[in-house]
């Protein structure tokens, strides 16, 4: 059988195809995410489940002109397949090369280039507001949301304005529910209980329907003919409408199918025949962070854990595990999860919230003004923090020191090691107050020892004074490195670890005075961070260089190369630091 998908380079050229061919269609395009997702890591799961749908998407609605917005993003290789950029997947998720996500400056037919969940409903509600008031015929707006981005807050905000009377006449909004009854692990919440009795049985009333919508569906997820109907008959409604699809995550491809953790949602570089990593997995910060909170979760009955859907990601499922009554996963939710972990910890728990970094921008409200204004025990753990690499400009997780930096009360740390991140773990939930951790996606480091302690803050090595290198969390390992260059030039350089890096000790401010160029090193925003704290804590008249990142989307790549193009290598510091003293010498 000849292969079809050379043929199928754009929207028309799928349109063209006589519809017995779609089902060849579909396996080829399975074929193809396996070879490629498994070559370049990233997400299939979620791509597998979506090709038929996506399919019929592309066949009855007409992008770019009728928009097709998808939310978290994580799921639109069939659509980038289908859009021109099939010859771009060699270089998923790498340097300069496809994004894993939709991309605006990649192409018409993308929309957002956000990996945040659950803004589509929002993005398409204000995309049809605009197109009734430019006026003539407004296009379809057809939002793709799966049933996890669902149950984010922002996602009912949005069905909120959809539902609303009064923006029911012609407004062509279409939400496309992709509901496969996953997010990583089984969807979480009243919704998802809700879509099941759906799939199980049409209700009488559905939640979308009670709140203003039109509801079609359930509808196979899987069968083209069938969703083509719905779709047609959606787009002609021109009132908003949720189509419910159901769908199989992992679809057509048994060791996603049978990966009943996660249906295989995101993978390293795999062996397409087995569905397993190709390099056995490091132990990672997120590893020692899992096994050790099991540890003081012995200990320590008050201590709880919340997971924003993510239990497996953020080492919260073996203490799922080992204390079920204590772990809450509350869906996609980390306004929820924040705002509950304050109830919580007003309660007489400790309740420690694991999230990526990069999450924490969406419920920097609740950290400041249900958690820290009532001075409350709850301990934020941040992973993949700083820059993470592949996943691109949304997903590092770069602001959390600026944001936190400006937390009344609030007090981070940042580990350089896995001692030290056990040790700062049982510190943070010891602390009657709000605490946070913060540790990259990476191998954890092997040890790195102190030869010493100024109070609370370690020194690392010490050649003189005249460079003080402030080391946050794994910047130590670079910083030594810079350090023995400088050193080797003649230069008297410390390099310290605060461990505590908000706010800034007065230990440090004191080993800062006795410096002649305090230089602060952090994988976070160079002008407003942990460094910038010290800047301005520090004398008058003292110098401080704040080494980090820029205040810009720091585009996808792999984590070292990201960091070496920002100067946060050994190399990088020490020519920044030779760069300031050939200025303005000592
Ligand atoms: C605000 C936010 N929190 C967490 C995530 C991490 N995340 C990415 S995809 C995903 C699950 C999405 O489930 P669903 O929407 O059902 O899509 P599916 O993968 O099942 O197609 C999560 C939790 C995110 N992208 N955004
Ligand atoms: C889409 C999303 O937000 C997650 O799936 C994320 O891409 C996972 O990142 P890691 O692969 O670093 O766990
Ligand atoms: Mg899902």
């Amino acid at each position: 059988m000849k292969s079809l998908l050379p043929y199928v380079s754009t929207p028309e050229d799928l349109r063209a195809l006589p519809a017995e061919l779609l089902p060849g269609l579909a396996r080829e395009i399975r074929d193809f995410l396996i070879d490629k997702v498994s070559a370049n890591g990233g997400h299939l799961g979620s791509n597998l489940g979506i090709v038929e749908l996506t399919i019929a998407l592309h066949r009855v609605f007409d992008s770019p002109g009728d928009a097709i917005v998808f939310d978290t993003g994580h799921q639109a290789y069939v659509h980038k397949i289908l859009t021109g950029r099939r010859g771009a997947f060699d270089e998923l998720r790498r340097r300069g090369g496809l994004s894993g996500y939709p991309s605006r400056q990649e192409s018409a037919h993308d929309h957002l280039d956000s990996s945040h969940a659950s803004t589509a409903l929002a993005y398409a509600d204000g995309m049809a507001k605009a197109r009734r008031l430019v006026g003539g015929d407004p296009r379809p707006v057809v939002a793709v949301v799966g049933d996890g981005a669902l149950t984010g807050g922002v996602a009912w905000e949005a069905l909120n304005n959809l539902g609303a009377a009064k923006h029911h006449e012609d407004n062509p909004v279409i939400v496309v529910l992709n509901d496969n009854g996953r997010s990583y692990a089984a969807t979480f919440g009243a919704c998802a209980d809700h879509l099941e009795r759906l799939r199980a049985a049409a209700a009488d009333v559905t939640v979308f329907e009670q709140l203003g919508l039109r509801y079609l569906g359930p509808v196979d997820g899987h069968d083209i003919p069938a969703l083509e109907r719905a779709l047609r008959a959606a787009r002609e409604l021109r009132e908003p409408v949720v189509v419910h699809c159901v769908t199989v995550k992992g679809r057509g491809y048994e060791p996603a199918e049978q990966d009943l953790d996660e249906h295989l949602h995101a993978i390293p570089v795999t062996d397409p025949a087995t569905g397993q990593p190709l390099k056995p997995a490091a132990t990672t910060w997120t590893h020692v962070f899992s096994q050790h909170l099991c540890l003081l979760g012995e200990r320590r009955p008050d201590l709880v854990a919340i997971t924003a859907a993510m239990p497996g990601p953020t080492g919260l499922a073996a203490f799922g595990r080992r204390f079920p009554e204590r772990m809450f996963d509350v869906g996609i939710a980390e306004q929820q999860a924040m705002a509950s972990a304050a109830g919580m910890a007003m309660s007489g728990l400790h309740p420690v919230v694991a999230i990526y970094a990069t999450f924490l921008n969406r419920a920097f409200d609740q950290v400041l003004m249900d958690i820290a204004l009532h001075r409350l025990p709850v301990t934020l753990v941040l992973d993949r923090a700083g820059i993470t690499g592949p996943d691109g400009p949304s997903h590092h997780g770069m602001w959390d020191l600026a944001a936190l930096s400006v937390v009344p009360g609030m007090r981070v740390a940042a580990p350089r090691d896995a001692v030290r991140l056990r040790e700062l773990l049982e510190e943070a939930v010891a602390h009657d107050g709000p605490t946070a951790l913060r540790f990259p996606k990476a191998p954890a480091e092997a040890e790195i020892a102190a030869t010493g302690r100024a109070g609370d803050v370690d020194v690392l090595s010490s050649t003189g004074q005249d460079v003080l290198l402030v080391a946050v969390g794994p910047m130590a390992e670079p910083c030594l490195g810079a350090a023995a260059m400088l050193s080797a030039a003649g230069l008297g350089v410390t390099v310290v670890d605060p461990r505590w890096v908000i706010p800034v000790s007065s230990d440090l401010r004191e080993l800062a005075r006795g410096s002649g160029l305090v230089v602060t090193v952090e994988d976070g925003l160079a002008a407003s961070g942990a460094g910038a704290l010290l800047r301005q804590v520090c004398p008058p008249g003292l110098r401080v260089l704040n080494l980090g990142l820029p205040c810009e989307f720091v585009p996808q790549g792999g984590r070292s190369e990201l960091l070496a193009e920002a100067g946060l290598t050994g190399p990088g510091i020490a020519h920044a630091v030779r760069e300031e003293l050939r200025a303005w010498p000592l």
